[in-house]
């Protein structure tokens, strides 16, 4: 069970390190319960570094981190259940069509009825017009539209989201925006990465801004 009086997410003297270069080194921060997070910093800081960690894709070289209280190396595929990353690899089936690919998560996840529910999420995004269309010949803009109905299908307590806004149109990040908004407004807690500062501080309450892996003043 997830605890309710820990902080959403806990970093404890986190590094990591590939090969000889220190992507993320000795990050303590902790975000607490109820606030959204919004992580900055240039190219190669280590965004997506700490996201694919909170995601449990990576482990730390060194240190703790937690995630509603509980450990995500050793509680790992507990953590699995309330995290969801949105990130550049998207985890689409490219033969499939946009309504399948909800579909086949939506019967993975349990859900009610799931054609339903992946026809209304394709609505949602904007794609209802090529939802029988085969993920193939998507481009990246639909791409990253599908990829946030997949993340909204599975209704995590954790939305992780690493550069939402590129690729997408003015009227796609508007949509995102609102998605955000609902997200938060639903209880999520919303750890955005993002090179649009003014979009991302106007969405979240908390700021961490990394530079060559450490947090620094932003
Ligand atoms: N798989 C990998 N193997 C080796 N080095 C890596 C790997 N992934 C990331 N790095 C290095 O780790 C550092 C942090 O990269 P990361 O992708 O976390 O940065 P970022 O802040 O997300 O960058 P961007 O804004 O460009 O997305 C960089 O120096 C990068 O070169």
């Amino acid at each position: 069970m997830p605890s309710t009086s820990a902080p959403a997410l806990a970093l404890h003297d986190v590094s990591k390190r590939y090969g000889r270069r220190w992507a993320l080194a000795r990050l303590t921060y902790a975000l607490p319960s109820g606030r959204s997070l919004l992580l900055t910093g240039h190219n190669g800081s280590g965004k997506t570094t700490l996201l694919r960690m909170l995601a449990t894709a990576l482990s730390p070289t060194a240190g703790r981190v937690e995630v509603l209280g509980r450990d995500a190396v050793t509680d790992r595929d507990s953590v699995r259940r309330d995290v969801a990353l949105l990130s550049h690899a998207s985890f689409l089936y490219e033969d499939l069509t946009a309504h399948q690919n909800l579909t086949v998560l939506a019967r993975l996840l349990g859900h009610p009825s799931p054609k339903d529910g992946a026809s209304a999420l394709l609505s949602r995004v904007g794609l209802e017009k090529r939802s029988d269309n085969p993920v193939r010949g998507f481009s990246a803009g639909m791409r990253k539209r599908l990829a946030i109905a997949r993340l909204l299908l599975k209704a995590p307590s954790i939305a992780l989201l690493d550069e939402p806004f590129g690729e997408l149109d003015p009227s796609g990040i508007r949509d995102m925006e609102a998605i955000i908004a609902e997200l938060k407004a639903g209880g999520v807690t919303v750890v955005l990465a993002t090179h649009l500062v003014e979009q991302g501080m106007t969405l979240c309450e908390e700021r961490l801004h990394l530079q060559d892996g450490r947090a620094v003043a932003a």
